[in-house]
């Protein structure tokens, strides 16, 4: 071997080195990747863990916190029937109350309706000095101002529209050992941006002027939650400044997720968390396919509006302003009494419609979620979520405006797949997209009951008496399920979206869908794929139900000004038997098992 081929074969063997060297570097980075999202994942499941023995724990020592044994209970009964008018405490409002008096930290997480104000209301009558009460919106400020002025309790809020007077006339009351003040209520931004503001709380902190802090909507801490605002964060900082004055996180919807982040950006590790009961019996959730046109749904809404729900209140959900103004407008027209309601109205246009609703001139308000916080009129009869919720917390949240007499009220989801994929196309997060999968999962359920979904997902533990048949699928009362063979079904919808590949084309929804009835352009349809016997709604359910299963899924395309969803085959074979729990008026042809024929169906486990 010459010079020359000695130096190229040992170049060849150093550069078989580096190759092998590189993959094993590769491989450490990815097995180093993967070991540490395990260990975030542990830590994360570690914490919610603890959280979860925290609330046992709390349970189990509950009724230590129900006891008459404080230096305040008589004052507290007094004060609640005296100022606020009330006989009783409502369930966990005495144990928190109790709780926070006694300088514990303290996370409340009671349903919309459930009676948090009182919480943070009432002790601030007890302890000198003032609480501080955090609010994300200024409309709710403005409500408990003016109910706190009826019980002719002191309480002022700054933010950012407070002239330059009232701040310096509050802050003077804040610092005065003579001032009545007990609640100043501020939002988030206000603390984020104002520095004076934070010098002058610690010098209240100081003089031992602040007796607590509440934070409302405690949730828009954390970005799992469906709401995160990112002034929260900022309310760490009070934390630190104001280190030995009691906090107290109030909220409707918070998943242990959620609980575990507010614990951890609010440094509350060490906080009771108190949970009250969750479901509210008197609700009846029902999902419902949405009718395929516009004029049907019209139809649709008019008819309970003027029929099942003829006299009574309610509140008709949409996703965007668009959709919420030509709604209302269209209802309008068929002589409903609505009026649309969203974030680009002016306050006060706001205020006359929200007014005009609370005295019946409007039957019902066509909103979008500006429509939400703060929403207390007690006999809204209907919730109708025109278009399926972004998330379970917004439908859990949503519903509950309804029914809070506790007389009985519907919460209605109209499920259509093509507003499932719209609400995915405009995601801008995985988490987003995941939020949307679980309301789909939730719409395309046919066994379980729409309460323990809602309960599974909030961690709350129900058993099936207690929805007493308040939901579409316990009251259907079937006891052996029939399922359809959907095997075929799957089979021809791969087909139809491989034709549309042979043309270098993928199918949105309703084109596939076109293709599957023999309609539409002539080059997707395929003579040997059977046109489908079920309406096109259940044919939308049937396509939810494979994207689900992941026989299908979606494909996002990008134009320069949206964003379309294309069905495509998923990463499940469907050569395997696929079977889907039957729907109610489902025609699905080669029907498998028969309602009632005593064989134990069960649905095919998801191959990911
Ligand atoms: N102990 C009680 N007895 C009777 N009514 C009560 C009691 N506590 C609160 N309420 C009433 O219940 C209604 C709801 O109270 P509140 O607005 O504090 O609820 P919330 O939990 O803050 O609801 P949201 O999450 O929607 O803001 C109010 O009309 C309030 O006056």
């Amino acid at each position: 071997m010459n010079e020359l081929e000695k130096a190229e074969s040992d170049c060849a063997k150093k550069a078989e080195l580096v190759k092998s060297l590189e993959k094993q570097l590769a491989d450490a980075k990815a097995a180093y990747a993967k070991a540490s999202s395990t260990l975030e994942e542990l830590k994360r499941l570690k914490s919610l863990e603890e959280n979860r023995k925290r609330i046992a724990l709390t349970e189990d020592t509950l009724s230590d916190w129900l006891e008459e044994k404080f230096p305040w209970s008589a004052q507290l009964k007094s004060l609640l029937k005296e100022k606020f008018k009330f006989d009783h405490f409502r369930a966990k409002q005495l144990a928190a109350i109790n709780a926070t008096l006694s300088k514990k930290d303290v996370l409340l997480v009671m349903p919309t309706g459930g009676g948090k104000s009182l919480v943070f209301q009432l002790p601030a009558l007890i302890d000198p000095g003032f609480t501080l009460v955090v609010t994300p919106l200024v409309s709710l400020i403005q409500d408990q101002l003016v109910a706190l002025e009826k019980f002719k309790i002191e309480a002022a809020t700054i933010h950012a529209s407070t002239s330059k007077s009232e701040i310096k006339e509050i802050y003077d009351s804040m610092t005065s050992k003579k001032s009545a003040l007990k609640l100043l209520y501020v939002t988030p931004e206000w603390i984020a941006r104002s520095k004076k503001f934070m010098s002058v709380l610690k010098k209240c902190y100081e003089a031992k002027r602040v007796a607590r802090v509440a934070i409302d909507e405690v949730h828009c801490c954390s970005t799992w939650g469906h709401d995160f605002r990112p002034d929260y964060p900022y309310l760490g900082l009070v934390r630190s400044l104001l280190e030995k004055v009691p906090f107290l996180g109030l909220t409707a919807t918070a998943t242990m997720s959620v609980l575990n982040d507010v614990q951890t950006m609010l440094n509350l590790e060490n906080c009771l968390i108190i949970t009250a009961p969750f479901n509210r019996p008197n609700l009846f959730y029902q999902v419902l396919p949405k009718p395929a046109t516009k004029d049907g749904v019209l139809n649709y809404l008019e008819k309970l509006m003027t029929e099942k729900y003829a006299g009574q209140s309610g509140i008709i959900y949409t996703n965007t302003i668009n959709e919420c103004i030509s709604l209302a407008t269209a209802l309008k027209g068929s002589n409903l009494r609505v009026a649309p309601f969203h974030a680009q109205l002016e306050p006060e246009q706001k205020k006359k419609i929200h007014r005009k609703w609370l005295d019946n001139t409007y039957q019902a308000v066509v909103a979008t979620v500006a429509f939400g916080m703060g929403i207390d009129k007690p006999d809204v009869r209907f919730v109708i979520h025109h278009v399926i919720p972004r998330s379970m917390e917004s439908l859990y949240q949503e519903s509950g405006r309804a029914g809070r007499d506790g007389k009985r009220a519907d919460c209605i989801v109209l499920f259509s797949l093509n507003d499932y994929l719209k609400i995915s196309a405009m995601s801008t997060s995985l988490v987003e997209e995941k939020k949307a999968q679980q309301v789909l999962e939730y719409c395309v359920e046919r066994l379980r009951c729409r309460r323990s979904i809602i309960a599974t997902y909030f961690e709350q533990v129900w058993e099936t008496s207690d929805c007493n048949k308040m939901c579409d699928i316990c009251k259907r009362d079937v006891k052996i399920p029939a399922y359809y063979d959907l095997t075929q079904i799957c089979k021809d919808l791969h087909s139809l979206i491989d034709q549309a590949k042979g043309f270098d084309e993928k199918l949105t929804l309703i084109k596939l869908i076109d293709a599957w009835y023999q309609a539409g352009l002539k080059k997707f349809r395929l003579s040997n794929v059977e046109k489908p016997k079920m309406s096109k709604e259940h044919a939308e359910l049937v396509i939810a139900f494979l994207l689900l299963e992941k026989y299908l899924a979606i494909d996002k395309g990008y134009t320069m000004y949206s964003t379309v969803s294309y069905i495509v085959k998923g990463r499940a074979v469907g050569d395997e038997k696929v079977e889907m729990l039957a729907s109610d008026g489902m025609k699905i042809p080669k029907r498998l098992k028969e309602e009632g024929d005593g064989s134990p169906a069960k649905k095919k486990p998801r191959t990911d």
